[in-house]
């Protein structure tokens, strides 16, 4: 190996290495919409590698987050990995007020039972994600040595000791009326019939302060959102540059992600009713890998490269063997295993693997497991079902189904119900089950091509 190859590889698995660039990447992910400027800053600060500290805030008005706020984390989770201290703040505060960002009518705010609540669930869910998400780094980089500082804040802590009059004393000069209005959360809600409350127009003076805050207290100098933060974000930037004196040699940069659609162009998110949620409560791991396995081919490569943190020539190879034989979805199975194994930990994407595969008809993994094993797997993934050998197959159906008794006849005479790993057809009512079950216990029905359940009779 030559002197130069040697010490490309040592340069290149290196902590400079590791940060320098990272913008770059973080681009060629799609992970980046806008950045404020001086962006130039930011790139030689991480180019000279330089530590910076980072934060995202997400507000409580859901039990749980979902997979469009998994991409902003995704940015702090890449920086964490290499090296950079991260912050997450739930917004204790923020969320009894309400952003108007993105909204075309006003939010129903929560009980303050229910925001606390909240708050406690998705700060138990960020300390998951950026655990999970280290490990998940660690496994494919031995030499992750070098990753950064993550804490977790609540906005409540100071906005609780904060009065109206000694605000609007000491700040409110420096935020100004017309930059207030010209902002999209605003101004578009003038311009439609709505109107906008009082709350939701001073939501951006509470987001920028927060920033305010924790670019003085914590030295966090860049805020991470979702495009529809952009206003939010630059409000805090104003509001630094205006009054605080550290500005001039670290200057605040706010950093946005593109919004996550769905196919009807709608933000993927709580209100527009399509979020899938990422509390294991809420959604198993399987739930998880089955939402990435379903995503349709054209996503494939633009998913591997938001919500993984393979590296991106392995992305590339992998989409391009994809698009040999898309029927196959191995792109489709590989972003699932991989994303279920970041937000669930390890082995989690291979067991949702076995159980995705076990229904589709994969007959050779049944084969090679014993009934205890399968039915520990789809209990995980809550969707074993519970039988009596007592019952008729007849009668089972139509529990399942929920369907009448002469539905169920026609299924079967239909030649539509099969049993066991072989799929054996059975076109007559039954109470004899010991030639279909697994090691006695667990059985196997499919119902016409679409439905497969495992049922544990006792
Ligand atoms: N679909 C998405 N794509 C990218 N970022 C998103 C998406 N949805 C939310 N985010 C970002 O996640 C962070 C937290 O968002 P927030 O708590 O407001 O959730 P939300 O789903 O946007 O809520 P709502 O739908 O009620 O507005 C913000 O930075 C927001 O921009
Ligand atoms: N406004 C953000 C959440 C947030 C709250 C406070 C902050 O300081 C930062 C972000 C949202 O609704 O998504």
């Amino acid at each position: 190996m030559s002197r130069f190859v040697r010490f490309a590889r040592s340069f290149s698995n290196s902590s400079a290495a590791r940060r320098h660039g990272l913008l770059h990447e973080l681009r060629d992910r799609g992970l980046i919409s806008q950045i404020s400027q001086p962006e130039d800053r930011l790139i030689s600060q991480l180019d000279s590698g330089h530590k910076i500290k980072l934060y995202c805030g997400a507000d409580p008005t859901a039990h749980s987050l979902h997979l469009g706020n998994m991409v902003p984390l995704m940015v702090l989770l890449n920086f964490y990995v290499r090296g950079h201290d991260i912050v997450s703040l739930v917004g204790g505060a923020t969320g009894r007020v309400g952003d108007p960002s993105g909204k075309k009518i006003e939010r129903d705010i929560l009980p303050n039972q229910a925001i606390l609540q909240n708050v406690q669930r998705i700060n138990d869910q960020l300390k998951r994600f950026f655990e999970n998400g280290l490990k998940y780094y660690r496994s494919k980089n031995v030499e992750s040595t070098n990753v950064g500082s993550w804490t977790s804040v609540d906005n409540y802590d100071w906005w609780k000791d904060i009065s109206m009059l000694g605000f609007l004393a000491k700040y409110g000069r420096h935020i100004r009326i017309q930059s207030m209005l010209s902002r999209d959360s605003v101004s578009s809600r003038l311009e439609g019939s709505g109107g906008l409350g009082f709350n939701e127009f001073a939501y951006q003076i509470l987001q920028a302060y927060d920033f305010y805050h924790l670019f003085n207290e914590q030295n966090v100098t860049v805020q991470v959102g979702g495009n529809d933060q952009w206003g939010n974000i630059t409000a805090g930037i104003d509001l630094i540059n205006r009054i605080s004196p550290k500005a001039q040699c670290s200057p605040p940069t706010g950093l946005t992600v593109p919004l996550l659609t769905n196919s009807a162009g709608e933000k993927f998110g709580k209100s527009a009713g399509n979020a899938m949620f990422i509390d294991p409560e809420i959604s198993t791991p399987f739930d998880i890998y089955q939402f990435f396995f379903n995503i349709s081919d054209s996503d494939v490569s633009r998913f591997l490269k938001i919500f993984t943190l393979l590296p991106l020539d392995e992305v590339e190879t992998a989409v391009v063997e994809h698009m040999k034989r898309p029927h196959l979805r191995n792109g489709q199975k590989l972003l699932a295993s991989e994303v279920t194994e970041l937000l669930h930990g390890a082995g989690s994407g291979k067991e949702a693997q076995i159980v995705s595969d076990i229904i589709f008809g994969d007959t050779h993994i049944i084969n090679t497991l014993n009934a205890d094993e399968i039915i520990r797997l789809f209990n995980n993934a809550r969707i074993l079902e519970q039988g009596k050998k007592s019952e008729s197959l007849m009668e089972l159906i139509c529990r399942m189904l929920k369907c009448s008794k002469s539905e169920g006849k026609r299924k079967l005479g239909q030649g539509s119900i099969s049993l066991g790993p072989l799929k054996k057809r059975v076109v007559q009512d039954l109470t004899d089950w010991s030639s279909y079950l697994i090691d006695d216990k667990l059985l196997m029905l499919r119902i016409g091509k679409q439905k497969c359940l495992l049922i544990e009779m006792t």
